[in-house]
Order: structure tokens, then sequence, then C-alpha cells
């Protein structure tokens, strides 16, 4: 693996030492398909699995390969073919971790440099949340970079930068469209030779318009139903890492809200214990803890057992579960009809 090769460093080549007197190659994952992996090799692209011992000796699924990560393979490269033996070290693990570890942790990008973070400058336009992927960027070991996309789209962005610079103090900000090019430019410091970013934000936000835009060539479908074609390649329902002529890595994720509410209800439900606790002592099985007569948690809030500050950031966890129900509610109509669309069509001929 020539250096500087899909992110391939001289760090990478002390590591390899141990796998000297192996046959195996070094390779790197660029996508995940129901536990096959296509990895890059510099025998080319090979369809691979993990080894039974790999299989065996994980023991949850961070210890599986996951898209960006390094491994050692045994190539047969004549059927286009390999064995996954080892993962090296990650230097970089972004993943959702569902509150109280009732669910399995997700890896979402790993081996990244820059995680740069998307929201649109429209309605969907958050900087609590944010915020709250830029505390993930940290934990994992990646530099995080704000990305406001669909400039074109808003008549205000200076406001909307301002309040995410408030937010996130430090982190860089750019808002840029990817349909009018505007401000796009900016993201070519980190995409450099060898260098890895992973596009992350909820879905609609324009992640695939700017991998596009960037690849210069339709490589992502927009806001379609990601299929396979004939020569399987270019899923999005999954992670995939795309490389831009340059040199330069991107990994475009699916949607975060999906991933995200996975462990919401839970994740509430834990941390929010005691509320819970006391609606359950409400009158009304439905009490909305507003005005309602006989309802315990008002009262416990004028007793000062629960705090009025806890009880609002309770509130507003429900108010973007529901919110985020919403849109995957109407995602999954919008899908349905295409679907529909299809069939009827394809029935006609
Ligand atoms: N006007 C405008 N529309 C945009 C821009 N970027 C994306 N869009 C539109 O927004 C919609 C969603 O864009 P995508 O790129 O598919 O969003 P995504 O973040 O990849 O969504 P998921 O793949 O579902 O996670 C599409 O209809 C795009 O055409 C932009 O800069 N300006
Ligand atoms: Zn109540």
């Amino acid at each position: 693996m020539n250096n500087n090769q899909f992110g391939w460093t001289n760090e990478r080549q002390e590591e390899w030492k141990q796998y000297q007197t192996t046959e195996w190659i070094p390779g790197r994952v660029i996508l995940e398909h129901k536990r096959m992996y296509r990895v890059m090799t510099s025998a080319g692209e090979l369809l691979s699995e993990v080894s039974g011992k790999l299989d065996f000796e994980a023991i949850d699924r961070v210890d599986y390969p996951a898209v960006g990560d390094w491994v050692a393979v045994s190539a047969r490269v004549d059927e286009g073919k390999a064995i996954i033996h080892k993962v090296l070290n990650r230097t970089s693990q972004f993943s959702r971790k569902a509150a109280g570890g009732t669910y399995e942790e997700q890896l979402v990008a790993v081996n990244v440099d820059t995680l740069i973070i998307v929201t649109a400058l429209t309605k969907d336009f958050n900087p609590r949340r944010i915020e709250r992927y830029v505390l993930l960027a940290y934990e994992s070991g990646t530099s995080p970079v704000v990305v406001l996309s669909k400039l074109d789209l808003c008549s205000d962005p200076e406001s909307s930068v301002q309040e995410v610079t408030a937010a996130c103090p430090g982190v860089p900000i750019h808002a840029l469209s990817s349909v009018t090019g505007e401000g796009m430019d900016q993201l070519s410091v980190y995409l450099t030779e060898g260098r890895t970013v992973a596009l992350l934000g909820s879905s609609g936000a324009g992640k695939s318009s700017i991998t596009n835009a960037l690849m210069d060539e339709q490589v992502q479908k927009v806001n379609e139903t990601r299929v396979t074609d004939d020569r399987g390649k270019h899923t999005t329902t999954h992670r995939e890492l795309f490389w831009l002529p340059n040199g330069a890595g991107i990994i475009d994720t699916p949607g975060m809200r999906e991933i995200q509410l996975l462990g919401a209800d839970v994740g509430i439900e834990q941390s929010y214990e005691d509320i819970y606790k006391l609606a359950e002592a409400c009158r009304f099985n439905d009490c909305q803890h507003k005005q309602e007569p006989g309802c315990r948690v008002q009262e416990a809030i004028e007793t000062g057992e629960l705090s009025e500050q806890r009880f609002r950031g309770y509130l507003k966890l429900l108010r973007e579960q529901a919110y985020a129900q919403r849109q995957v509610d109407k995602r999954a109509m919008i899908q349905e009809k295409k679907r529909w669309k299809k069939i009827t069509k394809s029935s006609r001929r």
C-alpha cells in the first residue's frame, strides 16, 4: 500500500509490521452490507467476509469491521474475493449509543479525520441538535465541522451562523449550497489526499447532494429509495466510502434520525425515570402534566421534589422525538408512494 493511498499512513505501516510474515494484505472497507464487505486493496476491490476466527472472537458489533476500517485480508484476487482476518486499530470511532446501553453500540464511521455535521438552513435548523453532534464528534476522536446547507433557500443565514457559533464555540462553520455551488469551495481544505471525511446529519439535510457535488458525478442518488444497481455498486441505504479524484475519502451516512430514534424511547424513560414514576400516580392515565387536577408531576414541581428545569428538559425531548417520528413516517409514506408508482407503471407496460 502506497503512503497516503486510501489514507494509509506511516503509523499504519508501523502497525502492519506484525503481519509482514503473513500473506495478508491491507485493505480499507468501503461498503458494508449484511456482513459482506467491499474492501479496497492495492489489488482492487474485493468482496469480503470475516474469517471464522474473527467471527468467533467478536463479542459485539464493534468488534466487526465497519466502513472506514483498515483490515488485514487474504485475497483471492482472480475471484475478486477476500477473507478479513483482522481489524486494525481505529484512530477514531463515531458511534451511536442508546442511553442506558440497552441497544448495541452502532458504528457510524471510523478512521475519520473530519466529521462534517450537516444541517439545512431551513425549518430543520436546530442549534441544540448540532451541539449534540459536536459533543459526540469530540468523544469519537474526530474534529467536527458544521455545514449549514441549502444556503440558496435561506434569506438570513447570518443569524443562524451566529446561533451555531454561540452553541459551538471554536468549531468551523460553513454555509453553502450544493445547488448553486456557493460556498462549496470551503470544504476543499478538509478534502486533501489521504484524508477521510464523514457527512453526518438528519435525513434530507443534503448530505448526498454535497457528496454528489464534490464527486462531480451522480454517485449518490438523491432523495430516492436507494437500491443496488446491476453491478452491485453505489448502494446508499448503507454507509459507503467514496474516493475523490484527488485521493480524499468521503463517507456518506444515512440520515441519523432513524438511528437516534432506535434507542430514544428507552433513553427517555431511563433518563427520566423519576418523572415516569410520578406520572404513574397522576389521577388521569393520559395526564399531560399541565393543569389537570390530581397531577402528581405538577405537585412535585410545586413542592420542589422535581425541578421545573428538569421537567422542561423532559418535555423538550418528547417534542423532539415526536417530531423525529413524524419525519420518519412521512419519509416512509413517500417511499411507499414511489414504490406504488413504480409497480403500477411497470404493470402498464
Ligand atoms: N434548494 C436546495 N435543495 C437542496 C440542496 N441540497 C439538497 N437539496 C434537496 O434536499 C433534498 C434532500 O437532499 P439529500 O442530499 O438527499 O439529503 P440527505 O441528507 O442525503 O438525505 P438522506 O440520504 O435521506 O440522509 C433533495 O430533494 C435535494 O434536492 C441545496 O443546497 N439547495
Ligand atoms: Zn400529571
